[in-house]
């Protein structure tokens, strides 16, 4: 069956949002566009919520967050205790959030990374898996309260 992923930007991300929807498509994910849609200024926070909100109504099984650098979008969304946002700038931090983190949400900054790491990050977050183990605790005790 077909993953949904979904995704959602402010105004700084919205480009970005725009090119990674694309290539979700192209990888054979099903993207659910939470907005912004354009590049009319909005809040993060109003993005990141929407976002949180679909992953806790298993409306889609991970997300991905864009906004100018990706740091206030992912401060707002790790404030739900399900989520586990990683905000990269480059592959290796994107596969080592899986490998190490099970994150299930990647957090880019549109006014930061280049449209190609971008998408290698996309790429190593959707195809890597959680490796268990020692992080199995660790994770664990991320969502305690
Ligand atoms: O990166 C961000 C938050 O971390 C925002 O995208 C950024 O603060 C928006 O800035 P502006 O209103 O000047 O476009």
């Amino acid at each position: 069956m077909t993953e949904t992923i979904a995704i959602a930007s402010d105004h700084a991300g919205f480009a970005l949002k725009g090119v990674l929807k694309l290539e979700l498509e192209s990888l054979g994910y099903a993207p659910l566009d939470l907005g912004t849609d354009d590049t009319a200024s909005v809040d993060y926070p109003d993005y990141a919520e929407k976002l949180a909100q679909a992953i806790k109504a298993g409306k889609a099984s991970r997300g991905i967050l864009v906004c100018g650098t990706g740091i206030g979008i992912s401060i707002a969304a790790n404030r739900h205790r399900e989520i586990r946002a990683a905000l990269c700038q480059d592959v290796t931090t994107a596969r080592l959030s899986r490998e190490h983190n099970d994150a299930n949400v990647l957090v880019l900054g549109g006014r930061i990374v280049g449209e190609e790491v971008a998408k290698g990050c996309l790429k190593a977050f959707l195809e890597t898996p959680f490796a268990g183990g020692r992080h199995e605790g660790r994770v664990a005790k991320l969502a305690k309260p």
